[in-house]
């Protein structure tokens, strides 16, 4: 657990970042600070693997006072993540990983192939070993941050805006693989955002903060949807909170999720069935979903290349958010649904998720609308 205990931060010009900041961090979970630019979102941070010191107050850190660690230890125990990864450009992806293990004096051979397998963790295969950061795309790249910081398996994770740099549709999967992620590694993690959206995916709580570093509410994503604690936090998480809070609910056992034709990469063209318009779901060789494809377009062998990656993929037990978002944004119209180990489970139409969702709100009368 990480505790902040009265803590504050005056720069030495006099500008007043974090004044009198408490708060707990609990072991295994994800902990989401938010807020508008300059409200110190940043600096409480970094106070935690004191990269900025504290003027007053204290940080522990499983109950031992960050103050009186050894920084070069207590960095050890807090992998870091910072928005565009911030990767050795000279270094192949599995040297940027392996960098630390190797300058804490880990063997040659063991780093890497810890390396390799963290690489896998975080759903990159082998062949992205040997490319330089240059030769990946920036989600690629993320991943490769999340694994370096992954690499001495610290227990604490702090990630400083971790995907605000990719586009929309890769930060909603990148957001989903971290969530999956984070069930398997369980690390207590402290993340910033100022996108309010994020921080109600990832975080388990949610401290929001206001100018100069005043906690305005900590909560779960959905207390701070259901009872803001003023205006100013009802006003940052916004006017469709109503909208969001019953996105939050999981679907019934009404919600029809339909079978859909699916084959594996490098099915033959003549093995594939598809729906009466033309579409499938290619899968990889885990009965994973890959994406929407159109029988047509695949003329000798499916090929990844044929695949329309457009489109989110919801899972089973994911808030009704999730798969209207899978829906919405499917090329086929038809969301695609996966179960926890990741297996495709079929596909939910946009028209049957909406339905769901009223019959959520019709369940919370009392609800904001
Ligand atoms: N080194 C510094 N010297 C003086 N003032 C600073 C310094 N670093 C940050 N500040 C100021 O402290 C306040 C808090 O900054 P901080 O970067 O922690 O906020 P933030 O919430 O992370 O903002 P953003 O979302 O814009 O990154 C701001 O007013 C900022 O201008």
């Amino acid at each position: 657990m990480i505790v902040f205990d009265q803590v504050s931060k005056t720069y030495p010009d006099g500008t007043v970042a974090v004044a009198g900041l408490s708060f707990e961090v609990p072991n295994g979970k994800i902990t989401v600070l938010v807020g508008p630019s300059g409200c110190g979102k940043t600096t409480s941070m970094r106070m935690i693997n004191r990269l900025i010191d504290p003027t007053s107050g204290t940080i522990t850190l499983d109950g031992e006072d960050t103050a009186g660690i050894d920084k070069v230890q207590l960095r050890r125990k807090i992998g870091y993540v910072i928005q565009n990864a911030g990767l050795f450009p000279h270094r192949t992806v599995v040297d940027n990983v392996a960098a630390l293990p190797r300058l804490l004096g880990g063997k040659k051979k063991e780093t890497r192939e810890r390396a390799m397998e963290l690489l896998e963790l975080v759903g990159l295969d082998q062949s992205f070993a040997r490319k330089y950061p240059w030769q990946l795309s920036g989600g690629q790249q993320q991943r490769v941050g999340v694994a370096r910081a992954l690499a001495t398996d610290p227990p604490f994770l702090l990630m400083d805006e971790p995907f605000s740099a990719v586009d929309p549709i890769v930060r909603a999967q990148l957001q989903q693989e971290f969530l999956n992620l984070q069930q398997r590694i369980g690390k207590t993690i402290v993340m910033v955002t100022h996108d309010i959206d994020e921080a109600l995916i990832l975080g388990d709580q949610i401290a929001v903060l206001r100018q100069g570093g005043h906690l305005a509410q900590i909560a779960t994503p959905q207390e701070l949807l259901r009872a803001p604690a003023d205006q100013f936090v009802a006003d940052f998480v916004g006017s469709s909170r109503g909208y969001r809070s019953l996105g939050f609910a999981q679907a019934d056992e009404q919600l029809a999720i339909r079978e859909v034709p699916s084959a594996p990469i490098g099915t033959p063209a003549a093995e594939l069935t598809s729906r009466e318009d033309g579409w499938l779901v290619a899968v990889d060789a885990e009965a994973r979903p890959v994406g929407w494809v159109q029988r047509s377009s695949v003329e000798t062998q499916l090929q990844e290349t044929h695949v329309n990656h457009a489109g989110s993929i919801a899972q089973q037990t994911a808030p009704l958010r999730d798969l209207l978002d899978a829906a919405l944004s499917s090329p086929s119209g038809d969301g695609i649904v996966a179960d926890l180990q990741g297996r495709l489970v079929g596909a939910v139409s946009t028209d049957d998720v909406v339905a769901a969702i009223q019959r959520a709100k019709a369940l919370q009368p009392g609800s904001p609308t």
